[in-house]
């Protein structure tokens, strides 16, 4: 890797948690990110920013018990893929993991819109750049279940 790369302070690697989850009928959850926040009216999979110090893990069941009031234990998350992304403030580096048994029912507890959709109809949503590849890939991914 060259140090110009290295030593560029814009590209500030940000740590974000996302889960898939996945209902037996197949359909995956997506939320619409809220005005007045980046990246609003664009559809992503639940998850958030992981605190310092935090374990990748411990901040995706933070962030699906306060953002949809559901609960998952650790063991129910398995990693799937994730997402490497340069945008313009930072880099966004994303493991995504699978999730496919928790406590609860997903409500939109921060204003959020929710919806339930087949891995294929994803490409009818608007998401933020860093998901466009996650589209396509998730689709042979859950295939492979
Ligand atoms: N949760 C999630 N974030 C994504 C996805 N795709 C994507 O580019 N992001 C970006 C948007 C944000 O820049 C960042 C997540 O930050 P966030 O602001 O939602 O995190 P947070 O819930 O911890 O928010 P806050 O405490 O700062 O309000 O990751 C995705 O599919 N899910």
């Amino acid at each position: 890797m060259n140090n110009d790369l290295r030593e560029d302070s814009t590209h500030k690697i940000l740590l974000v948690s996302a889960c898939v989850l996945l209902k037996p009928d197949g359909t995956v959850l997506i939320a619409k990110r809220p005005e007045g926040r980046p990246l609003a009216g664009l559809w992503e999979f639940p998850g958030g920013k992981v605190d310092e110090g935090e374990a990748p893990e411990t901040a995706l069941l933070r962030e699906l018990s306060e953002e949809l009031g559901v609960r998952v234990v650790e063991d129910d998350i398995e990693p799937l893929t994730f997402v490497s992304h340069a945008y313009e403030a930072f880099h966004l580096l994303m493991p995504v993991y699978l999730c496919r048994r928790w406590d609860g029912e997903a409500q939109a507890l921060e204003g959020q819109e929710l919806a339930w959709v087949r891995p294929e109809e994803l490409s009818g949503f608007d998401m933020p750049p860093a998901d466009e590849p996650l589209k396509t890939t998730l689709r042979g991914l859950l295939d492979r279940l």
